[in-house]
């Protein structure tokens, strides 16, 4: 559900002297390319603000869209994790200056191609890693103690039947992250409430962190009950939970992934659940969104979620809001506030 509360939020923002370098009147004919509906509330603050063209809207390639609507008055891409700003785009828009994703994931955007030709790009950090740290925390509860299937039970009347059995304890649980980075570490912080310890994989170890380090994510899964991926998808971490890993965690361990679907060898996952040689699995993402395996529906074990880890109203709007500073604050000539490149 979608609310409008942002009115005080935007007076108070065009007020910022920092952003009156350019007048709206002129903010105005910048020409912003969204490439898909992604919040309401964004697309109308950018039609508010700038001369939006919606990508979507066309019924032929990109190149024939752009032909149509002048390629080279667009200067700047709203992305996000379904479609950003690939090599392919960057190239038909000549006045490209920043791609500001609605994202903090940027594994959508070519980030090469942006840096060889100095285009600005900038992601949406911090506003929600709360939600989904949250969310990893209810995939594990949601797996554990069997929140959905008990649900159906409930709702399918079961109930009279019989009782619905024994689910398996959280608190106290030995948890593993893959990446401690901003939302490994909300995480970590979340877990340690439930009384668990904590341990983590990364490239380097963390001098902030007390957790326990390892620099070998097969030693880090063979020793944690939950292992949870948290990390940035890159050409180093794809597939980074294969065959070997999944076995590493074993017939009790529980995979959660809230980071990419492109992190997990989706095969793998699917017949080590399948046979028996992983315990469950909750899942955010995958290898081909919207495509999730047919097995998977089937399983009492695993708990399945759209995509939607931080799908919240209040995370929606900020993260709309940072687009907006961003973009208005590039155009004023003044720094980015969450800048990538
Ligand atoms: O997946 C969500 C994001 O990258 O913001």
């Amino acid at each position: 559900m979608e609310t409008s509360h942002h009115t005080t939020q935007q007076t108070e923002k065009e007020k910022d002297p920092n952003l009156e370098k350019i007048s709206g009147i002129e903010m105005k004919s910048i020409g912003v390319l969204m490439t898909c509906p992604m919040h309401k509330y964004l697309e109308q603050q950018l039609e508010t603000h700038f001369n939006l063209f919606r990508l979507w809207h066309c019924n032929s390639s990109i190149t024939e869209f752009l032909k149509t609507h002048q390629g080279n008055t667009i200067r700047a891409v709203v992305g996000n994790t379904e479609i950003g700003a690939d090599a392919e785009l960057i190239a038909s828009l000549p006045s490209l200056e920043i791609v500001a994703s609605y994202s903090v994931g940027l594994d959508k955007i070519d980030l090469r191609k942006c840096e060889e030709k100095g285009i600005r790009v900038a992601n949406t950090p911090d506003v929600l890693t709360d939600d989904v740290a949250d969310l990893a925390i209810g995939l594990i509860l949601g797996v554990l103690r069997g929140i959905c299937a008990s649900d159906a039970y409930v709702r399918i009347g079961k109930w009279k039947d019989a009782d619905f059995g024994l689910a398996t304890k959280f608190s106290g649980k030995s948890v593993g992250i893959v990446g401690l980075g901003r939302i490994g570490t909300a995480i970590a912080k979340r877990a340690e409430a439930f009384g668990c310890s904590i341990s983590y994989f990364s490239r380097s170890q963390k001098p902030f962190a007390s957790y326990k380090f390892y620099s070998n994510i097969i030693d880090l899964a063979t020793s944690c009950q939950i292992l949870i991926v948290a990390c940035a998808l890159t050409e180093e971490t794809r597939h980074i939970i294969n065959r070997e890993v999944i076995d590493a965690l074993g017939p009790k361990g529980i995979l959660i992934n809230i980071g990419r679907g492109a992190h997990v060898d989706e095969t793998e996952l699917v017949s080590a659940l399948l046979e028996g040689r992983l315990g469950g699995a909750g899942l955010d993402v995958y290898e081909n969104e919207p495509e999730v395996p047919e097995e998977l529906l089937g399983l009492g074990n695993v708990v399945l979620q759209p995509h939607v880890g931080s799908d919240t109203v209040e995370t929606s709007d900020a993260m709309a809001d940072l687009v907006i500073s961003n973009l208005k604050a590039h155009f004023s000539k003044k720094s980015l506030l969450t800048p990538v490149i």
